[in-house]
């Protein structure tokens, strides 16, 4: 009787200087390098980045790193799932090269350090308005490990939308050889975005938080008929559901990211984030007003 045989277990690097050796010599022999920043608890979001990065470089490598420094001093930074053996598991058979998964010491030897990536006005708005100094901290470790591992492309998750407009422009402002490649979101059957915070939903929870997406789709449907509608008909759905608290709602320019004037027709992004008990949400959609 014959088995399967299982597949490997990425290798983990916890160094800088051990993953820069080894992709040292990735380019030396004229490969290229994708990387997909992560902060581990893997689900299938994440996995479908690692095949995007698969099917565009040669080497691929996920860090995993829960990053101290984007984190507020209430928010879930220490409780924060952390399994790097489930995570190996998670990637086995995917093709990821590496695994670069330091500690905090290796990242910030001499505790938070002095320079740091500012993320500017739209760093301010949302995402950055309810997580004062998130985005700052977001981008310093992303540009830190772009520095780390030079790849040719570097890989995000739309879900995180105003991250990915930031870290575009962080590219550009600063000149980094990078492409940055997005994915599109990975919903569960029901539509809730995956995300690794939906493990703290209980069953109430979990059923609730699936008016985030109802509620994006309620603002898709509406976008004919203009802004407004497309704020009611999202809020409506909220409002109705039990223990889902908005924290804000709003509708940006793609290039941008600013709030659409009332007259604003054509390409536009839907932005949410709520709060199901503790646990805190985000979901983004594309709309058409107009
Ligand atoms: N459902 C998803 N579909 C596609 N990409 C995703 C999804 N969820 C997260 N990502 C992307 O994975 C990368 C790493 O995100 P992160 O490790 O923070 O995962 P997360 O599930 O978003 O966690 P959290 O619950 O902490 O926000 C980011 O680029 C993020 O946009
Ligand atoms: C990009 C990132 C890994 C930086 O810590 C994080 O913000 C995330 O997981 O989206
Ligand atoms: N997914 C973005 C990382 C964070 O919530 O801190």
């Amino acid at each position: 009787m014959s088995s399967t045989p299982t597949p490997a277990l990425p290798p983990v690097e916890s160094t800088i200087a051990g993953l820069r050796s080894r992709l040292d010599a990735v380019r030396a022999a004229g490969r290229t390098i994708a990387l997909v920043p992560t902060m581990g608890s893997l689900h299938e979001g994440h996995l479908a980045l690692v095949e995007r990065a698969r099917e565009t470089a040669d080497v691929v490598v996920v860090s995993i790193f829960v990053n101290p420094m984007q984190f507020g001093p209430t928010e879930d930074f220490d409780r924060y799932p952390r399994d790097l053996e489930a995570d190996r598991v998670a990637l086995a058979g995917l093709g990821v090269d590496a695994v670069f998964a330091p500690a905090v010491d290796e990242m910030y030897p001499t505790g938070p350090v002095q320079t740091r990536v500012t993320a500017g006005p739209v760093g301010g708005l949302f995402e950055g308005r309810s997580r004062p100094g998130h985005f700052d901290g977001m981008l310093t470790i992303v540009a830190k490990l772009l520095a780390i591992t030079q790849p040719h492309v570097v890989v995000f998750g739309e879900k995180d939308a105003q991250q990915v407009f930031l870290v575009q422009r962080m590219v550009r402002d600063l000149d980094i050889r990078a492409r940055v490649d997005v994915v599109e979101t990975v919903r569960a059957a029901d539509g809730l975005a995956l995300s690794s915070r939906n493990a703290y939903l209980d069953e109430r929870q979990r059923r609730a938080a699936r008016s985030i997406p109802d509620a994006l789709e309620a603002a898709q449907s509406a976008a004919d008929r203009g802004i407004d509608a497309v704020l009611a008909a999202a809020q409506g759905v909220l409002m109705g559901a039990e223990g889902v608290e908005l924290d804000y709602i709003a509708v940006v320019r793609p290039d941008t990211f600013q709030p659409v004037d009332d007259d604003h027709r054509g390409p536009a992004r839907a932005l949410i984030a709520a709060r199901v008990g503790s646990t805190r949400l985000i979901d983004t959609a594309l709309l058409h007003l107009g």
